[in-house]
């Protein structure tokens, strides 16, 4: 598989040393301002910065290319990728965090958020812990938790300031060289519930983006982590 690189930072050159361990070819290496034929590849994995993601998946799927998303922050377009997707009959992925440890912990987080539902005396907050060249606030990863919070329980936001009572309150540290930490607390007056995903490196991550830009090829439409890891079912 012909592989474009639509970001070669600290992600990019991690899914370049495992895609090519897996047998692919990496055909474009993209860093702001690089010029480049996207119909060279099969398909493209995109993780830039923000203010360049929607660019680069436009460019993708306005040229019949299939693409893997998974630069944070950009969510305001999510909306308009998803039409395009549709009306360039194309084939996109967006997931804020491509790894099959976090991917469980989504089912888990909204598992034992359905379990707290009615337990009013327990009070949710989130930590997020990633390295200090982290561009955004919360991580992408932190939004997704918390939405999956949301949808099973009685909580309606998430902030990054002193949370409301119908808020989920998250608090985005960042500390040299990590890689990605999610904690979730349930506290009531007598005890704490914690659940948490550390990630050790980011081969996680770049393992994930690479199965899904396996898994994408020949198919149309859009798709999440789930449908790639098959846990639909959970
Ligand atoms: N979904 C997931 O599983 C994960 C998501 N991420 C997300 O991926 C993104 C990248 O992370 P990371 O690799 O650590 O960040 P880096 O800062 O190391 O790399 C980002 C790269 O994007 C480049 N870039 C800037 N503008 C463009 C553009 N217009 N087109 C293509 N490339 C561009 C930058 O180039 P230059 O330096 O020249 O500006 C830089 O090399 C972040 O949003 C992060 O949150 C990270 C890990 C896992
Ligand atoms: O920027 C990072 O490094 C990471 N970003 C993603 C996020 O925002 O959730 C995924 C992972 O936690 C690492």
């Amino acid at each position: 598989m012909k592989i474009a690189l639509l970001g070669y930072g600290k992600m990019g050159k991690t899914i370049e040393k495992l895609a090519i361990e897996r047998g692919h070819t990496i055909v474009i290496k993209a860093d702001v301002g690089t010029a480049y034929d996207i119909t060279e590849a099969d398909v493209a994995i995109d993780f830039s910065v923000p203010q360049a993601a929607f660019g680069n998946i436009s460019n993708c799927l306005n040229n019949g290319v299939p693409v893997i998303s998974g630069t944070t922050g950009w969510l305001e377009d999510y909306d308009s990728a998803v039409e395009l997707c549709h009306t360039k009959k194309g084939a996109f992925i967006y997931a804020s965090n491509y790894s099959l440890g976090v991917n469980i912990f989504f089912e888990l987080n909204k598992t034992l958020a359905r379990m707290m539902r009615t337990l009013t005396q327990y009070k949710v907050s989130m930590e997020e812990i990633h390295h200090t060249q982290k561009l955004d606030a919360p991580s992408g990863t932190a939004i997704t938790l918390a939405k999956g919070i949301i949808e099973e329980s009685n909580y309606k936001n998430w902030t990054l300031d002193t949370p409301k009572e119908d808020e989920i309150g998250i608090v985005a540290k960042r500390i040299e060289n990590v890689p990605g930490t999610h904690e979730i607390s349930y506290t009531s007056q007598v005890d704490t519930i914690d659940i948490k995903h550390t990630a050790h490196s980011r081969d996680g991550f770049a393992l994930g983006a690479v199965i899904a830009a396996e898994w994408i090829i020949g198919k149309k439409g859009v798709f999440s982590m789930k449908d790639v890891l098959n846990l639909n079912d959970y």
